[in-house]
């Protein structure tokens, strides 16, 4: 491995203990409960040969957040996420997640430990139904071994039952009871991305990470979404971790905002605090968004 490239898929390593943290919450204006840290982000840089995505950034995710991460183009935040999937170790600093520092891990082992993200781009199976295609969100939590699963015996049987359950649930939730049986490739795209929203929400992530959930919809469709993210960190208490550039969703939706520039951070802070941050109004916002 190059010293100046970031490790992909690096070294297995058994997962850390995970006790829960105990730093103090507190509660929002709209009545909803944030805990202490869930994951904590430590003087991050993450270079890529001569290119420096991100350059020391700290900052950190409190439970039942929603917590935006916001910048111009090429401002590293898909690489910041990527940090905080486990897709990239970063060469210098450390992720900390439920209060233990995080070794390299794969992505997978990762998804155990309770993340789970949808990307900028629609990564799903085109060919199989949306029911099947959430299923794939359980596989990380599948125990049963390959022959029981081909036999359908014993233990194979008694979670594919409880797999189903879970996931009719999230299609409720979501109200995509219509189209489960439809090939995702027919969806159209507002839909596609509700389905990867339900996928991920499949795993019952701790931490759910949102790549420019918006990205490509209509107005109506930004609203369903927004309205499904809230009721996600309101019902199942889900905290949100999310990348994107409406503004007015942003500001909307969000309980803390980093706001990156050039691989900087440049601010950090309520939706009110970022918006009157004069270094974020100049490299990014700006005009003051009402
Ligand atoms: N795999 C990679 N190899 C080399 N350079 C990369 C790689 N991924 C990202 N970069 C570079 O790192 C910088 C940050 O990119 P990144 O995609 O994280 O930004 P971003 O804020 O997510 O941008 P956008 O809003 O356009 O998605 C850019 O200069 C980009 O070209």
């Amino acid at each position: 491995m190059s010293p100046t490239s970031p490790t992909i898929l690096s070294e297995l390593a058994p997962p850390p203990a995970a006790p829960a943290p105990g730093t103090d919450g507190y509660i929002t204006a709209d009545g909803r409960k944030i805990g202490g840290v869930l994951m904590d982000l430590r003087h991050i840089t993450l270079r890529f040969g001569g290119v420096t995505a991100i350059k020391d950034i700290s900052f950190d995710i409190r439970e039942g957040e929603i917590r935006a991460i916001i910048g111009p183009n090429g401002a590293g935040k898909s690489s910041m996420m990527n940090v905080m999937s486990g897709f990239y170790v970063p060469q210098e600093g450390e992720v900390w997640f439920r209060g233990a520092k995080r070794p390299p891990m794969r992505p997978y082992q990762v998804a155990r430990q309770g993340l789970a993200r949808t990307f900028q781009n629609i990564a799903l199976f085109d060919g199989m139904s949306v029911l099947d295609n959430i299923m794939t969100g359980r596989l990380t939590m599948m125990k049963s071994s390959l022959l029981e699963q081909a036999l359908w015996w014993g233990r194979a049987e008694a979670e594919e039952t409880r797999h189903r359950e879970q996931v009719e649930k999230i299609i409720d939730f979501l109200e995509i009871q219509n189209i489960r049986k439809t090939p995702v490739g027919r969806l159209p795209y507002g839909l596609k991305k509700r389905v990867e929203l339900a996928r991920a929400l499949a795993a019952e992530p701790k931490l759910l990470m949102l790549d420019e959930p918006m990205a490509g919809m209509n107005v109506e469709e930004k609203e369903d979404m927004s309205r499904f993210i809230l009721d996600v960190n309101d019902e199942f208490g889900t905290t949100i971790a999310l990348i994107e550039h409406d503004m007015g969703v942003v500001m909307d939706l969000s309980d803390r905002v980093v706001v990156m520039d050039y691989g900087r951070k440049i601010g950090d802070g309520t939706p009110d605090e970022v918006r009157n941050n004069q270094e974020v109004i100049d490299a990014y916002l700006g005009v003051a968004h009402d």
